[in-house]
């Protein structure tokens, strides 16, 4: 019988995957890999001229499904999509890789090759192999999950990423998170308002947690963002840039519910 939270089980499930991964690409091979990349697109570098540009910086995620949600996205093509993203003014891209969305390493080439907009690879993070295999998939940035991870672990995977040049994007649910974050060197915090015991989002965790991320460092709002008045309320709390799937990937047209999200903030 399974115990813990929902991340407990990723987590429990990405080790034994990577345990495997090992023993069929062994480590030297992902690093000539990762070498063989162009260099990361600049994550952080392209949230900001978005921002700069219409006040907004939109990573948008591209997701079959989840485990709160299941199937989101019955249709879906990565390639299509990524392209619907950045015609409609995304600055990012987020893809899952992971299994319980039904995410595939594949789908992150296939949504990065479509388009030239910088993309973080969304999986578990549990090892520092995966910091090299997302490299070598042409991941620009990855996730690092504070709640999965201790501060040695962290620190460790945050400098094999940075040493690649790609951005990392450090996520955290709650203050004791956002204190060990903040020992990092990264500057994008993410604050999910998943809360992952009750799978719920709650969006007064980011009003909550917003005045204490010090100005050096830039606020990513995560999860449960619907609406135009949803991005408003968290724009109040001095948020700028947003991680947005489900709301999006649930739309028929995505290029159009993306374009109408974006503008409805500003309005
Ligand atoms: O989305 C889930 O159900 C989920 C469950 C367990 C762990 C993580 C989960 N989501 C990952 C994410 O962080 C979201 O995909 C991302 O923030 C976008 O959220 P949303 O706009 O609510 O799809």
């Amino acid at each position: 019988m399974s115990t813990g939270t929902i991340l407990d089980r990723i987590c429990d499930d990405k080790r034994k995957e990577v345990a495997l991964h090992k023993s069929q690409r062994p480590i030297q091979e992902l690093l000539r890999r990762a070498k063989d990349q162009a260099p990361p697109r600049g994550f952080a570098a392209a949230l900001d001229r978005k921002v700069a540009e219409i006040g907004i910086g939109l990573i948008a995620e591209i997701k079959k499904a989840s485990p709160s949600a299941g199937l989101i996205r019955p249709t879906f093509e990565p390639g299509q999509l990524a392209r619907a993203y950045a015609r409609a003014g995304a600055a990012c891209l987020s893809v899952l890789t992971n299994k319980f969305f039904q995410g595939t390493d594949a789908h992150l080439g296939e949504a990065r090759s479509a388009v030239e907009l910088p993309v973080i690879r969304k999986d578990f993070v549990v090892d520092p192999y995966q910091i090299v295999e997302s490299r070598a998939l042409g991941a620009d940035c990855v996730l690092l999950i504070v709640a999965a991870l201790s501060d040695d672990e962290l620190a460790n995977m945050e400098d094999i990423a940075l040493g690649y040049g790609m951005d990392v994007l450090v996520e955290v649910h709650d203050e004791a998170e956002l204190e060990r974050a903040l020992k990092l060197k990264s500057p994008l915090i993410g604050v999910n308002n998943r809360n992952l015991k009750i799978m719920k989002t709650d969006l007064g965790t980011t009003e909550r947690l917003a005045p204490l991320i010090p100005a050096d460092r830039q606020l990513v709002c995560e999860s449960g963002i619907d609406s135009p008045s949803d991005i408003k309320r968290m724009i109040a709390a001095g948020a700028k840039r947003f991680l947005i799937g489900e709301s999006l990937m649930k739309r028929p047209d995505v290029e159009m519910a993306t374009k109408i999200l974006l503008a409805g903030a500003k309005g």
